[in-house]
């Protein structure tokens, strides 16, 4: 690949764009200046969920925001103006995901399409370590896997949550922290209800909510 083509690599193709991946979306020193900023100043928060008989931990801390009430220090003004330099959209919120250990996890999920404005993408910037997503076509074959840079960029297009799943399962190699900031389009009616209490962004939803002011490593019972 050349080395001054800062343009995205296509992972799938659709109509509204398809996945689309920017391994050097942001420099790195501007990368782990972010990193530091969200892990030490977002409101972290550990959801439960039923499996089985239990209720247990999604395993990875989340936080979220609406765009128009960010609090003040967090970088995610200037995020979303990078992002929307590179791939335009009407974006309205901002989910985080932080990833402790190789232990953290997503299990494979499309995001939920009644949660986002038809035709509008999603942008994922990676921060921290880098972490394996695999994306896999719902009609079958083989999944592709693609590592997370800290400092990428992947857009998926809404047309792309309707085909394809995507996930980051864990992993036994030892891996420092890692966090997603994934800005969504959300639908009027959705703003400013906390996701989780309906019905979470992606597969993983947790029934009875958050449990608010755990910190990132606190000691926890972690399944799935
Ligand atoms: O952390 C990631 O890269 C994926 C997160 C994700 O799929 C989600 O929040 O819906
Ligand atoms: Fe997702």
């Amino acid at each position: 690949m050349d080395l001054f083509d800062n343009g995205p690599l296509t992972l799938v193709e659709d109509a509204e764009g398809g996945i689309r991946y920017w391994a050097d979306f942001l420099p790195p020193s501007l990368a782990r200046e972010w990193f530091e900023a969200l892990r030490d100043g977002c409101r972290w928060q550990s959801a439960r969920r039923p499996m089985y008989d239990r209720v247990v931990d999604v395993p990875r801390l989340m936080a979220w925001y609406g765009l128009h009430e960010v609090p003040g220090g967090l970088p995610l003004a200037a995020m979303l103006e990078r992002v929307q330099a590179v791939a335009p959209g009407g974006y309205t919120s901002a989910g985080l995901n932080l990833y402790r250990d190789g232990n953290d996890s997503v299990a494979m999920h499309n995001d939920k399409l009644h949660q986002l404005v038809p035709g509008q993408p999603l942008a994922l910037v990676s921060l921290g370590s880098a972490r394996r997503m695999n994306i896999r076509a719902k009609s079958g074959g083989r999944a592709l896997g693609i590592d997370l840079e800290p400092g990428s960029l992947l857009v998926m297009s809404h047309a792309s949550q309707t085909t394809h799943e995507h996930g980051i399962p864990k992993t036994v190699r030892p891996v420092p922290p890692r966090m997603s900031v994934v800005f969504r389009a959300r639908p009027v009616a959705e703003r400013g209800r906390d996701p989780w209490r309906v019905g979470a962004v992606e597969a993983e939803a947790p029934a009875s909510g958050p449990v608010a002011g755990q910190r990132p490593g606190s000691p926890r019972d972690r399944a799935a």
